[in-house]
């Protein structure tokens, strides 16, 4: 199962937003674990956190750093501590790695050795020190943002305060990883700074820092925090409660805080109190994840845009950008070739210009011969219409990118049928619905999509992606 998986299931199962940092730390620790010993003593103490918080918490953080302190006792204590945390509970290991050139073969450790669920990351060296630690599928990494250190203040405030590094990092890093595989790390004391980094990544997980520092008012913390699903925020547990004796009790009662102000907070931004959404929250769609990569690298947008036609919808997809991402470009390629091998063809014709990437890859992938019909016929050379070798009478499977009134794939088919051809088939990676596919039957095509406008908005709208307004604006159109 993969962290975010994992997390999700924890926060459900425990009904928690909070993780505890697990730091052996001698300046903090009780006196009454105080001993000759003290890498034993801070062992039991931390085993005694673990036993009083694992029914209330969705995740634990280990900070590398209190360990590595202790030197090589302190590494083996770091592995007793993963073994005492249960294999359902995530952990994040607070590592805060920064050096590029380590990356490789920590990132082989502390996923394949110590085999803990995400780690923390320095944003500094960029995303080519990310990318070691996201090969892992399973498993996430969280951009240390901004912290609370009020000596911080003059680099994450740098150059303005309206224009602040710590923000640009939040939109940079976004591009580095999916939602899933990438969360941020946000210490902070101020719920507006939080509000902010919500506002500009309504979709990530953010593990909240210091926020206790002041004296946090929970609320505020909370409203700015949580997600328009009341989840996507990690709240540490305080430091001074992980050294009583009550620890159990403590934590029981912040649980119970916090559940009802979230609760408090979900209740009063549901707006929408006489439309219910006919969304099965019980049915993942089989391409979830492919649906939830191509809206993370912006091949599906929300807004007003004008179509072809003149007429304006609640969404536009630009499936050209799949080509500056081979792994969402090769599942693209899987989900049209499970359409593919069960049609008839001699060839495969793409449609200038978006699709003649996809239709290349196919053909590579199928061994199968690719022609394509102009789009404009050249003045000079050869004017061919078709580009390609082909023999009059051969059938072939027309590959394209959107069906939205048809036009553009069907002139494409025509222009192969004038050369002699026989098309039967037109394979789209999404169908905008609305009648679409009867226009091309009435045509004399047969339209296969790999995906409908409605089953991407519905999983976009489970999945936390685009809200009740997007959600409905799509619907009504
Ligand atoms: O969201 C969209 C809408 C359209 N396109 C481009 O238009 C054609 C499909 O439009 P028809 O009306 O079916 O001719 C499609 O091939 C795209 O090139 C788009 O990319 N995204």
């Amino acid at each position: 199962m993969n962290f975010f998986d994992k997390l999700n299931r924890n926060i459900l199962q425990n009904q928690s937003l909070l993780f505890v940092g697990l730091d052996p730390n001698p300046e903090m620790m009780p006196t009454r674990y105080e001993s000759e010993d003290i890498i034993a003593g801070l062992g039991e103490w931390l085993e005694f956190i673990i036993s009083q918080t694992s029914d209330f918490v969705c995740a634990y953080k280990p900070t590398l750093g209190f360990y590595e302190a202790l030197g090589i006792p302190g590494l083996q204590l770091l592995q007793k501590t993963l073994t005492a945390i249960p294999s359902h509970i995530p952990v994040i290991l607070d590592a805060k790695h920064s050096d590029l050139n380590t990356s490789n073969i920590f990132a082989r450790t502390v996923f394949t050795e110590w085999q803990v669920d995400a780690i923390t990351l320095s944003p500094y060296t960029g995303q080519d020190h990310v990318v070691p630690f996201l090969v892992y599928p399973d498993k996430a990494v969280f951009i240390l943002c901004c912290t609370s250190n009020p000596g911080a203040e003059a680099l994450q405030q740098y150059p303005t305060k309206e224009s602040p590094l710590y923000l640009q990092i939040v939109k940079e890093s976004k591009n580095w990883g999916t939602p899933e595989q990438l969360g941020l790390e946000v210490g902070t004391t101020n719920s507006e700074v939080l509000a902010t980094i919500r506002g500009i990544a309504p979709e990530r997980i953010i593990m909240a820092r210091s926020i206790w520092a002041e004296g946090a008012n929970l609320r505020q913390i909370l409203e700015a925090g949580l997600n328009t699903n009341g989840d996507g925020l990690l709240i540490p547990v305080p430091q001074d409660m992980l050294g009583s004796p009550q620890l159990s009790q403590e934590i029981q009662s912040l649980h119970t805080e916090i559940n009802q102000i979230k609760t408090e907070i979900i209740h009063e931004n549901s707006t929408c109190s006489v439309w219910f959404s006919d969304v099965c929250l019980l049915n993942q769609h089989p391409q979830q994840n492919l649906i939830l990569q191509l809206y993370d690298i912006g091949c599906i947008m929300f807004g007003n845009f004008v179509q072809a036609s003149g007429a304006v919808f609640p969404y536009y997809i630009d499936l050209r950008k799949i080509i500056s991402n081979p792994q969402v470009f090769n599942q693209v390629l899987t989900a049209y070739e499970e359409i593919l091998k069960n049609l008839n063809f001699d060839r495969l014709a793409g449609i200038p210009y978006g699709s003649l990437p996809t239709a290349t890859g196919l053909a590579l992938r199928l061994n199968c011969p690719m022609i394509f019909p102009r789009k404009e016929v050249k003045a000079h050379g050869t004017r061919r219409v078709i580009e390609g070798n082909f023999h009059p009478g051969e059938i072939v499977v027309v590959v394209d990118d959107i069906l939205i009134s048809g036009k553009s794939v069907m002139e494409g088919a025509e222009k192969l049928e004038s050369a002699g051809l026989n098309v039967n088939d037109i394979v789209v990676f999404i169908d905008h619905e609305q009648g679409v596919k009867d226009r091309l039957q009435q045509n004399g095509y047969r339209g296969h999509a790999v995906l409908t406008i409605s089953e991407i908005t519905n999983t976009l709208y489970q999945a936390g992606r685009i809200n009740d307004e997007q959600f409905l604006a799509f619907n009504e159109s």
